[in-house]
């Protein structure tokens, strides 16, 4: 089985959004557009090594978060009062100083849409962002639940007042309220492959947002194929959906899996990301009426996608790489924090290390773990680090923000493996402050990486 040892395979990935929601009035959401010629040579030289990795981290609140002049809202709650002009939305898009909003309810009682005679939910509204919002640098993103307020329902226009607290942020494309990831491949054209699979799923993993692996184009071929391919990533822990845009097989179980949810769709070019969200969004022989989830209302101009790189898996450190393998969870019993016969094991056939070698994937663990241990040492080199100690980036602890030491100033030499994550960090923080995150400019981690090399 060959293992491709380029990254250029993957640097393609699409990430692509959208959301089922429970009221019939579904949200696709997206950042701004970039089209990218796939036969580009160029791209992935253009690409810094550091830019593309799914950044994650969980929606940290701070004293600065809160200020009294516009108090952020609690996720679950509509404010007591929503006048004529007010009402509440989801962002689906963002491009330059505009948001666009689907309108999810507009008073407080209708959230519950089954029930509501309301016929602005489902509206799209062009907005702006309340200037006060800007100073007091509440950023609002893609997948941010928003008041609306100052509406001309006419015009369809309108100014975000405020945003309800986030449940999650990916940074990467920078979403508010990813719900999960679908880590979308195909089994043929392109085919298959297990390492680039491992790199996408990692990354997905090391998020700690749940995914779900999909594997489109089904169709191409025979049975015999996808059994073998069930039951092989089976033995890797997963569970994966089967489908075909073209035969419209799975269609139907891959949308109850997504229902209700903010989805991240990533995988490789052409592997049918596009063509699976418009088949969703259409399905035109949806088996029952009443679940055409993706409303008529939510026109093309809903969908759109975003170009990220590959899984660059920066935030996968050499003693986190084992907690992303589902079969190394699975030895270590599922523990929390799994453990090994000894602290820091890296589970590469130590005599007593409970991972033994008889899974598949075994050696691409090894091919990771080597990875990500010169990507270490480079580091160690580059910046005078140390290793494992700066992780900051695991499941489950993505809320990094408050445990970071602020700096003192005549430390740094000292301490600059510490002030190299600062600043990451802080940049991380400050790209609430950013207005517009297309370019590699304001790639935080690029940003970061460049101010360390002044
Ligand atoms: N045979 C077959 N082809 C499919 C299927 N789904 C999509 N395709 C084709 O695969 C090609 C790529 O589909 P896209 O939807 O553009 O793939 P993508 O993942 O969005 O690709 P990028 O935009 O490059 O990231 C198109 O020619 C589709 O028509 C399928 O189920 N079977
Ligand atoms: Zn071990």
């Amino acid at each position: 089985m060959p293992i491709p040892t380029s990254l250029s395979l993957v640097r393609h990935r699409t990430p692509t959004l959208f959301r089922h929601h429970q009221n019939h009035h579904p949200l696709l959401i997206t950042a701004s557009k970039h089209h990218q010629n796939q036969n580009q040579s160029n791209v992935s030289r253009k690409q810094p090594p550091n830019k593309n990795l799914l950044r994650a981290k969980k929606t940290l609140t701070s004293k600065k978060d809160f200020p009294t002049l516009s108090p952020i809202l609690s996720p679950d709650r509509t404010p007591t009062k929503l006048s004529d002009s007010q009402a509440i939305g989801t962002v689906a898009a963002s491009q330059a100083n505009f948001m666009r909003v689907i309108v999810t309810a507009e008073t407080d009682k209708v959230e519950d849409s089954s029930s509501s005679s309301s016929s602005k939910v489902g509206t799209e509204l062009l907005c702006v962002v309340r200037a006060v919002l800007k100073k007091i640098k509440r950023r609002v993103l893609v997948g941010d639940k928003v008041v609306v307020g100052s509406i001309d329902w006419v015009d369809s226009r309108g100014m975000i007042e405020n945003v309800f607290q986030r449940t999650s942020v990916i940074l990467d494309p920078p979403v508010a309220n990813v719900d999960r990831l679908l880590v979308l491949f195909s089994v043929e054209e392109p085919r298959l492959e297990s390492f680039v699979l491992t790199r996408f799923l990692i990354e997905a993993e090391s998020t700690g947002i749940p995914t779900t692996l999909a594997l489109n184009k089904a169709e191409l071929v025979d049975q015999q194929v996808l059994s073998d391919w069930d039951t092989r990533l089976r033995s890797w822990g997963y569970e994966p959906l089967f489908c075909s845009v073209d035969s419209k097989m799975g269609l139907d179980s891959l949308a109850s899996v997504l229902r209700d949810q903010t989805t991240v769709i990533v995988g490789p070019s052409g592997v049918g990301k596009s063509s699976l969200i418009n088949a969703l969004r259409n399905k035109p022989n949806s088996q029952v009426e009443a679940d055409n989830w993706f409303d008529p209302i939510m026109g093309s101009k809903w969908f759109e996608d975003q170009r990220v790189g590959q899984p660059s898996l920066l935030k996968v450190t050499k003693q986190s790489l084992a907690q992303y393998f589902p079969e190394i969870r699975k030895m270590l019993g599922d523990n929390e924090p799994a453990t090994c016969a000894f602290n820091d094991c890296l589970h590469v056939g130590e005599p007593g290390c409970i991972v033994k070698g008889d899974w598949e994937r075994y050696p691409l663990y090894f091919q990771l773990l080597d990875e990500i241990r010169i990507r270490e040492e480079f580091q160690l080199r580059t910046f005078g680090t140390k290793r494992e100690d700066d992780v900051r980036y695991k499941v489950g602890d993505m809320g990094v923000k408050q445990a970071e030491p602020r700096l003192e100033p005549k430390k740094h030499r000292r301490q600059s493996r510490k002030r190299i994550n600062q600043s990451i960090l802080d940049e991380l923080n400050e790209l609430d402050d950013d207005e517009d995150l297309s370019g590699d400019e304001n790639d935080p981690i690029l940003r970061a990486l460049r101010n360390e090399n002044l």
